[in-house]
């Protein structure tokens, strides 16, 4: 008789945790993002053989893209990116974007262009399998609670970036943030492209509210919007300049994500948008590209 309990209860339990991912979005959110760490540990997992072949090499964030890729379609988020134009330059530069959450790895996807690596936190190495892979990828790590060790490595990428036509990513708020508004800015970014005189292109990721918060447990489906902004130069500046250049640059990211934070309405809204023209990205989920940068940003 207890055996029979036992496997009516065995049975029961895979339909109970069926019917909460269903009905119960705190679980719902937990399963969800279980799943995405998942995937980035199993992906590391099986490509870390392959990476290890080339060695420790920029070349290896093409299999990172390659791993990330099919998330989107799994998560059901449209991704709609606008202003591709504006990375249409062989020369290095400096990327800056706002962090909301680990899912920004999604659209991180769609704009990351070749020979770029981004500059991450130490802490990140020792996520095992995770970290290796990031290393392999030639993520350049720094440690943020010690100021003089982060300043000398951005430093040093500033060589590297002329030396081996590097593009670096930054997320110059230095941490994740899902707040209505952006953080003020760190320097770094902006220090390392004044000493690479090299160009700052800055790219704002809009709100998830509509589909994802960590605060409230919340992952659906939506749409993701891009927008890549135009260069800002940097030539010819100094030290001196950077907190001005900081500014000039928080200042247009944070009126583009006001702008998106007010006119991102879904799918509804994507399909109104009169300068996108949709651009199949595969398996069932699309991706929009806009024919040109409508950004009210200015440089
Ligand atoms: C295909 C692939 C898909 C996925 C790919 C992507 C995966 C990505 C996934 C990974 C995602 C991982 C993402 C992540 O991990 S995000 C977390 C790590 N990233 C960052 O923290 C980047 C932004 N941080 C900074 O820029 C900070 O400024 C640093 C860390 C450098 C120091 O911060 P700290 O808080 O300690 O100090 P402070 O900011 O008050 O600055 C102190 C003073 O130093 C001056 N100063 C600063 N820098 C320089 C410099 N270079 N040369 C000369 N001076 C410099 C600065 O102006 C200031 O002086 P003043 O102005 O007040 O006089
Ligand atoms: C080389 C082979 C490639 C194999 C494929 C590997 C698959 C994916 C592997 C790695 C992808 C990058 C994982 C990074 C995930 C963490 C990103 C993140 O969100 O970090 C938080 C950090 O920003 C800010 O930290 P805090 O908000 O201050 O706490």
């Amino acid at each position: 008789m207890d055996m029979v309990l036992l496997h009516g209860l065995l049975l029961l339990l895979p339909l109970a945790a069926l019917l909460l991912y269903r009905y119960n979005a705190t679980f719902h959110y937990f399963c969800k993002m279980a799943f995405f760490h998942c995937w980035l540990v199993v992906m590391a997992t099986v490509l870390f053989p392959l990476a290890l072949l080339r060695g420790r090499s920029v070349e290896n964030m093409k299999l990172l893209r390659f791993a990330i890729r099919p998330l989107k379609h799994l998560y059901g988020i449209k991704m709609q990116v606008c202003g591709s134009e504006n990375l249409n330059t062989k020369e290095p530069y400096v990327m800056v974007c706002n962090h909301q959450a680990t899912i920004d790895l999604m659209g991180m996807v769609e704009f990351l262009p070749d020979r770029c690596v981004p500059i991450a936190k130490k802490e990140l190495v020792y996520m095992g399998i995770v970290g290796w892979a990031c290393w392999l990828s030639g993520f350049i790590f720094i440690n943020r609670h010690k100021t003089e060790d982060a300043i000398c490595v951005i430093s040093r990428t500033a060589r590297t970036m002329q030396r081996e036509n590097l593009r670096v990513l930054i997320f110059p708020e230095g941490t994740r943030n899902g707040d209505k508004s952006m953080l003020p800015f760190k320097r770094g970014a902006f220090h390392l492209a004044v000493q690479a005189q090299v160009p700052i292109i800055p790219i704002v990721i809009s709100p998830y509210w509509d589909f994802f918060s960590s605060k409230d447990k919340k992952f659906t489906s939506g749409t993701c919007t891009i927008r890549i902004l135009p260069r800002v130069e940097t030539q010819g500046l100094s030290p001196k300049d950077v907190p001005q250049l900081t500014e000039t640059v928080r200042q247009a990211m944070a009126d583009a994500f006001a702008e998106m934070s007010a006119g991102h309405r879904g799918d509804h809204h994507a399909e109104q948008l009169p300068h996108c023209t949709r651009a199949s990205a595969g398996r069932g989920t699309r991706s929009l590209q806009c024919d040109k940068d409508t950004s009210r940003a200015s440089n």
